[in-house]
């Protein structure tokens, strides 16, 4: 183990050395190689690089979805390779909350049942007002009867969202959480997102395609190759796009040292 340095015990996501391959002996993809880091609590992390760089990896080792071949995840204090499967389960559905491209929502279920679906499946039962207010925050507060065929894509991420921070998670992970919306709608769901790092503290880490989207984020991490190669601090998307511009022309092995910055600890 590397020890990824945390004096203040501030990471809520650590990796440590992971490693992800994917097929045999003769076709071994080294989908994450060597992949160390530590995310702050109470920050909004944007993931991009290349197609086929690893980052849909990188989230699901991230959040326990998949396991890692080497290395290790630590999530909230927690070190997900010690968890059984069933374990996992229990952990990913109390302590992190998910966001994806396609919204995932119950068709049948209205928007309240929904929200509180995670709770339910906890065996917790939904308090009245924790609800409330936090359909107030993403802008649903008097639609709770409405199912989800019956709101805009906006509206259904709004009601994926909530569902999200509904059970206070140590962590958000968003898969391309805008990529179905029109641009304004986007800029809406990444303020509501922005929001709850700014107000209610809590961590996102999202992948994304978008330069945009990812200005939105305190910091970016640019993946190829399964590695990170690089970062940026509070981002503007022009800075965004022209990182993004430089790793496709690096082509298939992007030398961190090319960009003066590497990957960030
Ligand atoms: N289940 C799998 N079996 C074999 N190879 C895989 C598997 N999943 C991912 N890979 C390979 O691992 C590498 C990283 O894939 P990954 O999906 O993480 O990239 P990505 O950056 O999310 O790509 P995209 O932007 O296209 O979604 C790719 O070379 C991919 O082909």
């Amino acid at each position: 183990m590397t020890g990824t340095p945390d004096p203040q015990g501030r990471h809520v996501v650590r990796l440590e050395s992971v490693r992800k391959v994917y097929g045999g002996a003769k076709n071994e993809v080294a989908a994450l190689d060597n992949v160390s880091i530590g995310l702050d609590r109470g920050t909004f992390t944007a993931v991009m690089g290349p197609s086929g760089s690893g980052k849909s990896t990188f989230l699901h080792c991230a959040a326990g979805l998949d396991r890692p071949t080497s290395g290790s995840v630590l999530l909230d204090g927690v070190d997900l390779a010690k968890l059984k499967e069933r374990e996992l389960t229990t952990f990913r559905r109390e302590r992190i909350g998910f966001i994806f491209q396609a919204f995932n929502l119950l068709p049948a279920l209205s928007v309240l049942d929904n929200v509180t679906l995670p709770l339910r499946l906890a065996g917790k039962r939904p308090q009245k007002g924790a609800v409330a207010e936090v359909l107030e925050r993403v802008g649903l507060g008097g639609r709770e009867k409405r199912r989800p065929g019956e709101l805009s894509g906006g509206q259904q991420q709004r009601v994926a969202i909530a569902r999200a921070l509904i059970t206070r998670p140590a962590v958000i992970f968003g898969d391309e959480p805008t990529g179905a919306l029109d641009t304004y709608t986007a800029r809406e769901v990444l303020t509501l997102l922005r929001e709850a790092v700014e107000q209610a503290g809590q961590t996102i880490v999202m992948v994304t395609h978008d330069p945009v989207a990812a200005s939105h984020a305190d910091r970016v991490l640019f993946l190829a190759d399964g590695r990170i190669v690089d970062h940026l601090d509070r981002p503007t998307a022009d800075q965004v796009a022209e990182r993004m511009t430089h790793l496709g022309a690096w082509g298939t092995r992007p030398a961190a040292a090319a960009t003066g910055q590497g990957a960030p600890r």
